[in-house]
């Protein structure tokens, strides 16, 4: 008998979900929501082949999953039979290292994390209050992004500042994105046909949010997003890197440090520097002859670029390089500057192949090189559901 489980992920500006029995795989349903507090949203809701499609607006994430809810009361499949609901959480700070059965204890700590990721715990605790209204009697799973880096060594995780600062405040590396870097990591091997714990791994997870991660033989050995999922590579409207100096020095000209953190958060990365967030509109921009999109376009692969020669570093040699999420599944112009300039490193990119489309996993380095080079699409909801069950059968 089939025991489906609702997975919800709930990103910044997005909610994708699932209806999915991990044992039987194929989802029954599948939907994202989408511009979620803008002027207007869209939702779309599959099942089998039929597709449902709304545009209006979705003031925030409780509308948002309202909306989803709707979906299946209208459209099917029937959410009766559901056993549980899988919560994908963006922080767990110190306390969770790993997936736990969420009861007000549990939200109140995601609550206190807020100020840690300000653009996800909130959306996702909405989501988990949302679904618990309508699903009141099924047990709720919290996924942890931050649990795949909980086993990073101390000195990947450490930031050289103060001890006591640091150890009284819980200020360290912590990573995101967890759920997809070690899903992704373990599709890389299977396809590859060699066990996991033999392979050196460097996964590039490019969406909205974007982070890199090294793993080492199933491990992760470093990643790039840090206490917050603000560090590290270029995203659709985060800076990533910056020099610490930068905050004293914009709030010295009067912003105040809301107004800095909107300005890294919201206001920065290829959106702040080009004005388009999304690559497919980078690209158009780019062949329309915008020299801002090109240049941002460069720095997004320069910042990738040396993050990918640091992992090699930090992993004494790579066997794989990964490509994956929404850039990094579907922006052929993106993979192909980073490994071509990858190529004193070993790395020989297959043109053909790198603008082939597919949903399944794939290669896109030539026989010749020496590190294959993959695109592995990911699937948070699938490793959700089986973490889910993991925790429901404990
Ligand atoms: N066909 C495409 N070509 C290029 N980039 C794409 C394409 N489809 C999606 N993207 C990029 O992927 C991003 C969304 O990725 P996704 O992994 O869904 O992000 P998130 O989960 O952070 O919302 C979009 O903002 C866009 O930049
Ligand atoms: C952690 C994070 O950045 O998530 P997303 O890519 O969904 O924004
Ligand atoms: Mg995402």
């Amino acid at each position: 008998m089939s025991q489906p489980i609702l997975l919800l992920n709930c990103g910044s500006s997005s909610i994708k979900y699932q209806l999915l029995d991990p044992e039987v795989g194929a989802p029954e349903a599948v939907g994202i929501v989408q511009r979620i507090g803008l002027e207007v949203g869209t939702i779309t809701h599959e099942v089998g082949d039929q597709e449902y499609h709304q545009a209006r607006p979705f003031a925030d994430h409780t509308e948002a999953v309202a909306a989803v809810v709707k979906m299946f009361t209208d459209h099917g499949p029937s959410l009766d039979g559901v056993v549980a609901v899988g919560h994908r959480t963006v922080h767990g700070g110190a306390t969770f290292v790993k997936s736990v059965l969420i009861d007000d204890t549990v939200i109140d700590k995601l609550v206190e994390l807020s100020d840690l990721a300000p653009l996800h715990n909130p959306p996702g605790i909405a989501g988990i209050n949302a679904a618990k209204e309508v699903l009141p009697d099924v047990p709720h799973v919290a996924i942890f992004d931050t649990a795949f880096f909980s086993t990073l060594p101390a000195e990947a995780y450490t930031y050289a500042i103060d001890h006591e600062t640091a150890h009284r405040l819980g200020v360290r590396k912590y990573g995101f994105h967890g759920t997809s870097h070690s899903y992704v990591s373990k599709k890389a091997a299977e396809f590859l046909g060699r066990p996991v714990e033999d392979l050196k791994t460097i996964v590039c997870h490019l969406g909205n949010g974007a982070s890199i991660s090294a793993v080492d033989g199933g491990v992760a050995v470093d990643t790039s997003m840090g206490l917050t999922p603000l560090q590290g590579l270029v995203m659709g409207t985060r800076s990533g890197d910056v020099d610490p100096g930068l905050h004293k020095y914009l709030m010295r000209t009067g912003l105040s440090i809301d107004q800095v953190d909107t300005l890294l958060n919201k206001q920065s990365g290829m959106g702040g520097m080009c004005g388009f967030t999304d690559m497919r509109d980078v690209d158009a921009a780019i062949n329309s002859g915008d020299e801002r999109a090109k240049l941002a376009l460069d720095v997004y692969v320069h910042r990738l670029i040396s993050y990918i020669g640091s992992y090699i570093a930090v992993l004494g040699g790579v066997d794989a390089l990964v490509f994956t999420a929404g850039v990094g599944e579907n922006a052929a112009h993106v993979r192909r500057p980073v490994v071509e300039r990858l190529k004193n490193l070993g790395f020989e990119l297959d043109v053909a192949a790198n603008l082939a489309r597919s949903k399944q996993p794939r290669e896109i380095s030539t026989p010749e090189s020496k590190v294959r080079v993959l695109v592995v699409p990911t699937n948070e909801e699938l490793a959700m559901a089986q973490e889910t069950l993991d925790v429901i059968s404990r």
